[in-house]
């Protein structure tokens, strides 16, 4: 299956109030689009609607590969080592073949045998991104991921970015702060009027 995700026309609605309208794009393989917008725009709301979390209020979103979608908690099982709850996963996915290298992209052989509840916040996010390159999806929903990354880790998360569209995959990535991701597509939202 060739990945792709398209919004056509798409509208969101949070507790009663329209938060976009008629947004349209489309992501094809190799593809990256960045969402940006003030906070309380709909950036995380976008991404929940890309990840079929949350239906739109009007339009149509297309999305065909397998999705991953990374939020504010990693959801990694806080009692397990790093490499035990990110192989639990990567197993979960089919992909314990891609545990090894999601942990090298962000560092974190080094700190395998931690328990998660002990690691820091930048640690834990990086082993949160870690996670989504293990689950050896096509298109990578990331909700602001450069939340609590130094800058080393900012550019981990643009290398791996550039590796994931190289093999023909797509990454719709929220942001407020910068992340480089070459030639992307932007979807800048702003006030509803
Ligand atoms: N469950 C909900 N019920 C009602 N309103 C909500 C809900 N979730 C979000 N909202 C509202 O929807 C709007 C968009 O929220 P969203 O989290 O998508 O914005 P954002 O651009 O990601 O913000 P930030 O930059 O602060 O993370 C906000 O006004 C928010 O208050």
């Amino acid at each position: 299956m060739t990945a792709a995700l398209a919004f056509d026309g798409v509208a969101c609605m949070r507790g009663g109030r329209t938060v976009f309208a008629n947004l349209s794009f489309d992501l094809n393989p190799g593809d990256a689009g960045v969402v940006s917008g003030p906070n309380g725009v709909g950036k995380s709301s976008l991404v929940r609607i890309a990840a079929g979390l949350l239906a739109p209020a009007d339009g149509v979103v297309h999305a065909s590969g397998r999705r991953a979608l990374l939020g504010e908690s990693s959801a990694l099982d806080r009692d397990l080592t790093l490499v035990r709850a990110l192989g639990f996963w990567a197993g979960i996915d089919g992909r314990a073949d891609m545990l090894e290298e999601a942990m090298a992209a962000f560092d974190l052989m080094p700190i395998a045998a931690i328990p998660v509840r002990l690691l820091s916040t930048g640690q834990r996010r990086r082993a949160g991104l870690a996670r989504i390159v293990a689950s050896g999806a096509d298109v990578w929903l990331l909700d602001e991921p450069a939340n609590g990354l130094d800058e080393s880790a900012v550019a981990m998360l643009e290398a791996a970015i550039v590796v994931h569209r190289a093999r023909g995959g797509i990454a719709l990535v929220a942001t407020h702060t910068p992340i480089a991701i070459q030639s992307a597509r932007r979807i800048a939202l702003g006030p509803v009027r």
